[in-house]
């Protein structure tokens, strides 16, 4: 009862509709047991004493009363359904707020294909159950209570012993529910962990493609399917098992009122209507007994459908706004960004930085070079609070980022990342992404300045081309260009440019340096890149090595002495003039074969 309990606060507010619909079915559920009463009086009122002018009118009640318990049923499943839908848009809702909400530590682990399924396959258990199956359960029990009274008037002996079997059909129907349950959690599981691969597999279709594993993923596929199916498998048998017996004890009762009820009408003891009624009563004990394990099923899958969702909703919120967070006044903010004595490591990892100091005044550019892993990006995720720091603090302006709003922070801050995500949407969508009411001329504007304009108005629909999921049919290039668009329309006061020219040619990170110019102009800039040439014009370089800083300097000084600025300067000059010679040598060779 405790999943049901928690999400109280999703039905309690739709309980006008969710009584609506319980009391519909009552009604509903009240004149079917009018139908006996009907049976009983049309043997033992009309027929048995011969006065046939009343069956007219009998038939007509039964018609009127058909009727009504029609309108009664429609009445249900209008507001039963109501129900079930808002819940489950609420809870969606509530879902999709709660996964906006977790931080990055979150989904350094999260698996898109569960969380697909927890918002897809359990909500839709949620909200059967929801708007449905709570009041059959109801609906269920009332109609075992009706009905009992209704028997035990009119023969309480009778009752009892038709009713014997009953407590043996309860026995069982709790042991089913028992072993069904964990059944069902499984091949919840199940099912998700087929989602996961599929999503990945269509996510990760160029990599599969490229090494040619299609045959290992169909394996992996398969035993994931596998696991389904035996999972599947494993539940019916439960069925299978529990369904048979539980029907052969609910007939039972049948039997016995039967043969019973039978003698007590040849004794005399018992008129024959009121057997008829009786057997008729009967199915208002039988019949949800025999619907008892679809009702125990749809509770256990929405209890374990429950138990994930709030699973979702109970997850620790790593990244949150203090008590009094402060908000930052975006035209008061100057961009100084300090660490003092960084030390910080990801969870069950070892330290990725350690006594980490850097002091970027306002609209200074920070240099960040070192190996990979070294610790740059890791850098600037804490800036951006993706994470906390485990020692030491980061400011900005002087204020510790822990006390700022966390939204306020990261609209200060635009940053153009390795790998650039783009929405499947169109180019003008991308660009102004996260800033509204921007007019056509700033988007143009900034995609000019990002070098991006030329190739958009090649497109056939220019700003208007939809790209395709994460930016396919779009170069490595043209994605990144979009992204430096959507920072120019961000106006940050710190920007990052995490190995933002990466995936351009040298000519065109030319290009793009010139427009970062403009745009870095009076922010504070954080550059990670590994070609010394996007950097060496920094107010500072920081050399990282294994997450602590190995040198410090500007360009000028850091290749007068001996370190792996050196060292990294040397091995890209020496292949710069290696690539020049093999120019020379190959146009030389060229000029020399034209010429024989
Ligand atoms: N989300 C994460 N969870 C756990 N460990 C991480 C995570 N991100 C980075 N790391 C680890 O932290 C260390 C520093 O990584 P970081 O990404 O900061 O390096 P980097 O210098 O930016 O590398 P690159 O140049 O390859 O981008 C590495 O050992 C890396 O494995």
């Amino acid at each position: 009862m405790d999943v049901l309990k928690r999400l109280k606060a999703f039905y309690m507010p739709e309980r006008k509709k969710l009584f609506a619909s319980i009391f519909f079915l009552m009604c509903a559920t009240a004149l079917g047991l009018v139908y006996p009463n009907l049976l009983r009086y049309l043997i033992d009122e009309v027929i048995t004493p011969g006065r046939f002018d009343q069956v007219p009118m009998l038939a007509l009640a039964v018609v009127g009363i058909i009727s009504l318990k029609a309108l009664n049923q429609f009445l249900h499943g209008f507001f039963g359904g109501r129900l079930g839908n808002q819940v489950a848009y609420s809870m969606r809702n509530a879902l999709y707020s709660k996964l906006q909400q977790l931080s990055f530590q979150y989904y350094d682990r999260a698996k898109t294909g569960d969380l697909m399924s927890r918002l897809t396959a359990d909500l839709e258990a949620i909200r059967n159950f929801v708007g449905f199956g709570f009041a059959q359960i109801l609906n269920m029990i009332l109609m075992v209570v009706f009905g009992g009274i209704m028997m035990l008037s009119i023969h309480w002996q009778l009752t009892l012993f038709t009713l014997l079997t009953i407590p043996l059909l309860g026995y069982l129907a709790i042991r089913f529910e028992r072993h069904i349950h964990p059944a069902f959690r499984e091949m919840r599981q199940a099912m998700s962990n087929l989602t996961t691969a599929v999503q990945e597999n269509i996510t990760g279709v160029r990599t599969v493609k490229s090494y040619a594993r299609e045959d290992h993923e169909v394996s992996k596929f398969s035993i994931r399917s596998e696991a389904y199916q035996s999972n599947q498998v494993g539940a019916a048998a439960i069925w299978a098992r529990y369904f048979p017996t539980m029907e052969l004890v609910a007939n039972m009762s049948a039997v016995i009122l039967l043969i019973a009820g039978g003698l007590l009408v040849i004794q005399k003891s018992l008129l024959l209507g009121e057997f008829v009624a009786f057997f008729s009563l009967i199915w208002f004990i039988i019949g949800p007994m025999w619907g008892l394990g679809f009702h125990i099923n749809n509770y256990t899958q929405f209890k374990a459908s429950g138990e994930r969702v709030l699973g979702l909703l109970d997850e620790h919120v790593h990244i949150k706004n203090e008590k009094d967070a402060i908000l930052l006044d975006e035209s008061l903010v100057k961009g100084h960004v300090k660490f003092n004595d960084i030390v910080f490591h990801y969870p069950d990892k070892s330290p990725a930085l350690t006594n980490i100091d850097i002091d970027a005044a306002p609209g200074s550019v920070i240099g960040l070079l070192g190996a990979t892993g070294s610790g740059k990006s890791t850098i600037i995720q804490l800036l951006m609070r993706a994470y906390d720091v485990k020692k030491g603090s980061i400011t900005l302006d002087g204020i510790d980022i822990r006390q700022l709003d966390v939204s306020s922070l990261r609209r200060q801050i635009a940053p153009v990342f390795q790998e650039t995500f783009l929405f499947s949407a169109s180019i003008r969508d991308n660009i102004s992404y996260g800033a509204a009411g921007i007019s056509e001329e700033e988007i143009v504007k900034a995609a000019k300045l990002a070098k991006a304009h030329e190739f958009i108005m090649e497109m056939p629909q220019g700003y208007d081309t939809v790209v395709g999921e994460r930016g396919m049919g779009l170069s490595g290039g043209q994605k990144q260009r979009i992204a430096i668009a959507r920072a120019f329309i961000k106006n940050p006061r710190i920007l990052i440019l995490d190995d933002a020219t990466s995936a351009v040619d040298m000519e065109t990170e030319q290009e793009i340096q010139a427009g970062f110019k403009q745009l870095m102009a009076g922010r504070t800039t954080f550059i990670i890149a590994h070609r010394i040439s996007s950097l060496k014009h920094a107010d500072e370089i920081i050399v990282l090595d294994g997450g602590h800083i190995a040198q410090r300097g500007k360009h000028e000084q850091l290749i007068s002495e001996p370190g792996l600025y050196r060292e990294t300067y040397n091995i890209q000059y020496a292949d710069f003039l290696n690539d020049e010679a093999a120019l020379v040598g190959s146009d030389s060779a060229r000029r020399r074969s034209m010429t024989s």
